[in-house]
């Protein structure tokens, strides 16, 4: 959020990593989120609002693998039962559509914009609570269903103005799939491999063993799409490469020539509950990514599991640049200026800032006109 907020005097006023947004920004930032939003609808997705807080199980229990997380937690006096504040609206969606949206026909599309807070912050991104703006499409995880939510996060991107958009593919749950057949490690060698992936370390992956180092290749498999694809082919693996090769190329396929194309096959995101197909969107000029997505599963009440996909955005660093601003006309009305005049105007688009007694000053009150009788003047 804004650096304007905790800055200066205000320091210490808010806990560390929650800000106010002042003018213009928070107007930028519901005008963007209504951007995204607006596109996203216009495909089709219906718009959802679940609440900030909830039974810490149902935040973290509906998605298959989701990480234990950190959590904002705090005891309900009135269930008695712990309450989580949302650190993603994702999960909050699988639980609408694992119950009360059980019976809906599929594929059912959703979507959401709101705040979501996490336990602490990190280095890229000091603030903890974000805005988040995104979009669900429950009952499939085919590669139709992510070619459709991949450039519908494009497009929303698009439609609030970012161009130098980069779409970085990974692969979550390949390093399970391998270890569990055509490159085999043992359960406690997962985790180890994968670090070593995370932090792309060939030597600390080739010392873990011979096993461990036959996903050398993967770190090789990173960077510009076509030619890390090339590279991924060269891994003999069996079906479970060649299968999501082919998924991949898919889903690539039809993507703008705008659009950059990157590979990070053993990549993870943060919350972890991606299945086959992930991916992260980064916008030229901002550092970290600005939104996230990919197939997950959910798990019905009943233990039935659901297919699904979507992508989260977080604008907050687009509305700190400027992103959502629109030059807005605003013009000073003297005491006892036309009702019905000042009705025109503001029809036409203008922000009318009336005087309460004779001493307001319209240009410091941020006005660049003022109306003298019938005529808007400048300052
Ligand atoms: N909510 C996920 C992204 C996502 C949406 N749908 C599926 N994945 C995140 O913020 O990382």
């Amino acid at each position: 959020m804004s650096s304007a907020g905790n800055s200066g005097g205000q320091m210490g006023l808010l806990p560390e990593g929650l800000s106010d947004r002042l003018p213009p920004q928070a107007e930028a930032s519901a005008r963007l989120a209504r951007d995204v939003i607006d596109c996203v609808s216009a495909h089709g997705y219906q718009r959802v609002m679940p609440p900030l807080a909830e039974f810490e199980e149902t935040l973290t229990g509906r998605l298959k693998s989701a990480r234990a997380q950190d959590l904002l937690r705090a005891v309900d006096p009135v269930s008695q039962r712990t309450l989580a504040l949302r650190p993603d609206m994702t999960a909050q969606v699988g639980r609408i559509a694992a119950t009360r949206l059980a019976s809906a026909a599929r594929p059912l599309r959703l979507c959401y914009s709101g705040p979501v807070l996490k336990l602490r912050a990190n280095q890229l991104r000091p603030e903890r609570e974000q805005l988040q703006v995104g979009a669900e499409l429950i009952g499939s995880d085919s590669v139709v269903a992510a070619t459709e939510i991949v450039s519908v996060a494009i497009e929303a991107l698009q439609a609030a103005g970012v161009s130098g958009i980069t779409v970085d593919f990974t692969l979550p749950d390949l390093i399970d799939e391998l270890a569990a057949d055509a490159l085999p490690l043992g359960v406690d060698e997962i985790e180890a491999v994968r670090a070593e992936l995370d932090s792309k370390d060939a030597g600390g992956l080739a010392e873990l063993g011979s096993a461990a180092a036959a996903y050398l290749p993967l770190i090789e498999a990173t960077g510009p799409f076509h030619a890390a694809m090339e590279r991924l082919e060269a891994i003999d693996a069996g079906g479970v490469l060649a299968s999501r090769i082919a998924a991949l190329r898919a889903i690539a396929k039809p993507i703008g020539w705008d659009i950059t194309l990157t590979l990070d096959p053993t990549e993870r995101h943060s919350f972890a509950y991606q299945s086959w197909f992930g991916f992260s969107i980064f916008a030229e000029g901002f550092i970290g990514e600005i939104g996230r997505g990919g197939s997950y599963t959910i798990i019905h009440p009943d233990g039935r599991e659901e297919p699904a996909t979507g992508f989260s955005l977080y604008p907050d660093p687009l509305i700190d640049a400027g992103f959502g601003r629109t030059d807005e006309r605003r013009i000073f009305l003297p005491l006892h200026a036309d009702a019905e005049r000042a009705k025109a105007l503001r029809a036409d688009g203008w922000r009318t800032v009336a005087a309460l007694s004779a001493g307001d000053d319209g240009a410091a009150l941020g006005c660049s006109h003022w109306l003298d009788g019938d005529t808007p003047r400048a300052y």
